[in-house]
């Protein structure tokens, strides 16, 4: 099958971005900056995702909004920067990736890769490759594959997460099923653990919580719009769950917080080690269904 050439264009700021359609007028775009996916809309041209309506495009501020990516460490659980690097270095459009098995015949999608630079090396001293495969499936969800090789001579330790800012009609609207039972670590608590008895998450003030060895499918169900995302994630086995009601974030319009959940799905409890020649894989897919 053809693969759908894709549109290279000027974003914000002259920042670089790639747009695809496929020809059911579904869309995502991405900026190479943060290896980024700003943007997802349906075959009705709604979009899926939630940009701060205060977001700073300027590097080396990490834009507020859409699919940031977080590598090689999460949060402030080591020495790097919060969130690790990733996200504000400038990725390229990987023109000969290595073939992904599972790759359907769907035409719509790019392939970005990042590789460690020298300075990059002086904060986290391992050389990898981070190939990321944006992908729009024929039900119109959205799949983010993420491989990262080693392609250094000894093995490394990562945590990461995938972080999309879902669009939802209102916060306190939403539930988050599939957790029922599972034990979390509240952030807002210096990361003490809990179990979560509660059948559903519903949201009326500041949640932010890492839960382990969660299922690989997550329900956002949105009461008001009818409309279910449904979250699915393989190869990375915590989900971060977080809004920040009125807590101050800069770069956040005073009202954004009620237009956006993230569930993220993350590996953070225990790192993933890849050795050298090594390549570590995670699927991330999203997809919006008519509630049930
Ligand atoms: O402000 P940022 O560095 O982009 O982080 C935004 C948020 O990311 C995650 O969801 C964490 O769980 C939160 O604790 C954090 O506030």
């Amino acid at each position: 099958t053809e693969h759908r050439p894709f549109e290279r264009t000027k974003g914000i700021n002259g920042l670089e971005k790639i747009i695809i359609h496929d020809r059911r007028g579904r869309s995502f775009e991405v900026y190479l900056y943060g290896g980024q996916v700003s943007s997802w809309k349906n075959e009705h041209g709604e979009e899926l995702l939630v940009m701060s309506s205060k977001a700073i495009f300027d590097p080396p501020t990490p834009i507020r909004g859409g699919i940031p990516i977080l590598f090689p460490q999460y949060s402030n659980t080591g020495p790097l920067p919060s969130h690790g690097f990733v996200r504000n270095r400038f990725w390229e459009i990987d023109t000969n990736p290595p073939q992904l098995p599972s790759s359907s015949s769907y035409v719509a999608w790019v392939d970005l890769i990042l590789r460690s630079s020298q300075d990059d090396l002086k904060i986290w001293p391992h050389k990898f490759e981070y190939r990321l495969r944006i992908h729009l499936g024929p039900e119109g969800d959205l799949t983010l594959t993420s491989r990262i090789k080693n392609i250094d001579v000894k093995p490394f330790n990562f945590t990461m997460a995938l972080h999309p800012y879902f669009s939802v009609s209102d916060i306190s609207e939403i539930q988050v099923e599939g957790l029922q039972n599972l034990n979390y670590l509240d952030q807002q608590k210096n990361r003490a653990r809990f179990t979560d008895h509660d059948k559903a998450i519903t949201f009326k003030s500041q949640l932010d919580r890492i839960y382990l060895s969660t299922p690989n499918e997550i329900r956002i169900v949105d009461n008001k719009k009818k409309k279910t995302i449904v979250v699915y994630k393989e190869g990375q086995v915590d989900s971060v769950v977080w809004n920040p009601w009125e807590k101050k974030v800069v770069d956040l319009g005073a009202e954004d917080y009620r237009r956006f959940v993230t569930v993220e799905s993350a590996a953070i409890e225990k790192p993933i080690t890849v050795k050298p020649g090594e390549e570590w894989k995670g699927i991330l897919q999203m997809t919006v269904v008519p509630s049930s």
